[in-house]
């Protein structure tokens, strides 16, 4: 699944660049305005950080919500409390878009993620070129050489970083990178099973000065106090958001 939802989003890259090309996206990406800071507004805190995300459907939880507004939920966001926004740009089994990164960008001032299945250079300057300030690279979907320079790029374009995990391997290679944002995705995305412990098992060998990320898997305030107390210091929510009130919901979530 994780193999194919990679392919296909480098089969739409692919379509994408013969209307637009390389060069046109990377001279885009030079242009745009300096990212946001956002492993500092993402760092360690005396409360738990929270990355609300935008997301109208998933592969393994079907279809969560319409969001005709991507903006105006992400301007709730805001309100609420959230340190970061990720916008969920995968077309096929998510439904999202980059022009819904862009839409929230230009309402919002918080650090904006672009969360896709990224395995191609043109996928990072079109992020940067639509104004995130984070890309997230998933371990389980590339090699070694590719994620140092799919890393490299994005950091060489000033953006941050999220590199998700899924095992300790992943981890190892994540740290190996020099990753200073790490996710532990509970999710397996290959065969969309949940493991809501992984990252109390995974946290103690992050080292302290790496911002740790628990992905996936929260329903309830009381989820976000168990991440907290195994040692997150952000928390990425996505289906609780988007099918709840965002901005009560997001509230109650940092009252932990
Ligand atoms: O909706 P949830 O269970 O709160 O999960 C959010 C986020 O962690 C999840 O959407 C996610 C984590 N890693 C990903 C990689 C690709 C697509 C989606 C994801």
């Amino acid at each position: 699944m994780l193999a194919e939802l990679t392919a296909g989003a480098a089969e739409d890259a692919l379509a994408r660049r013969e209307a637009v090309s390389l060069a046109t996206v990377e001279a885009d990406a030079l242009a745009a305005p300096p990212a946001l800071d956002a492993l500092a507004a993402l760092s360690r805190a005396d409360r738990v950080k929270i990355i609300a995300e935008v997301k109208r459907a998933s592969p393994s939880r079907g279809h969560l919500a319409e969001i005709t507004d991507p903006a105006a939920l992400a301007a709730d966001y805001e309100l609420g409390g959230a340190s970061a926004i990720s916008v969920l740009t995968e077309g096929r089994r998510f439904k999202g878009s980059l022009d819904d990164l862009r839409a929230v960008r230009a309402r919002v001032d918080l650090p904006v993620l672009r969360k896709d299945f990224i395995s191609q250079p043109y996928q990072v300057f079109e992020a940067r070129a639509a104004r995130a300030d984070l890309v997230l690279l998933i371990v389980a979907a590339l090699d070694d050489r590719t994620l140092a320079e799919l890393f490299a790029l994005s950091t060489e374009l000033g953006m941050t970083t999220l590199v998700e995990t899924h095992s300790g391997d992943e981890l190892s290679r994540a740290l190996d990178l020099g990753a200073r944002l790490v996710g532990v995705n509970a999710r397996d995305l290959s065969t969309f099973e949940l493991d809501k412990t992984l990252f109390a098992r995974l946290a103690p060998t992050i080292p302290d000065d790496v911002v740790k990320v628990a992905e996936s898997a929260v329903a309830v305030p009381a989820d976000v106090a168990a991440y907290r107390e195994a040692g997150a210091d952000v928390v990425l929510i996505g289906e609780a958001l988007v099918t709840n009130h965002p901005v009560s919901t997001l509230e109650s979530f940092l009252a932990v």
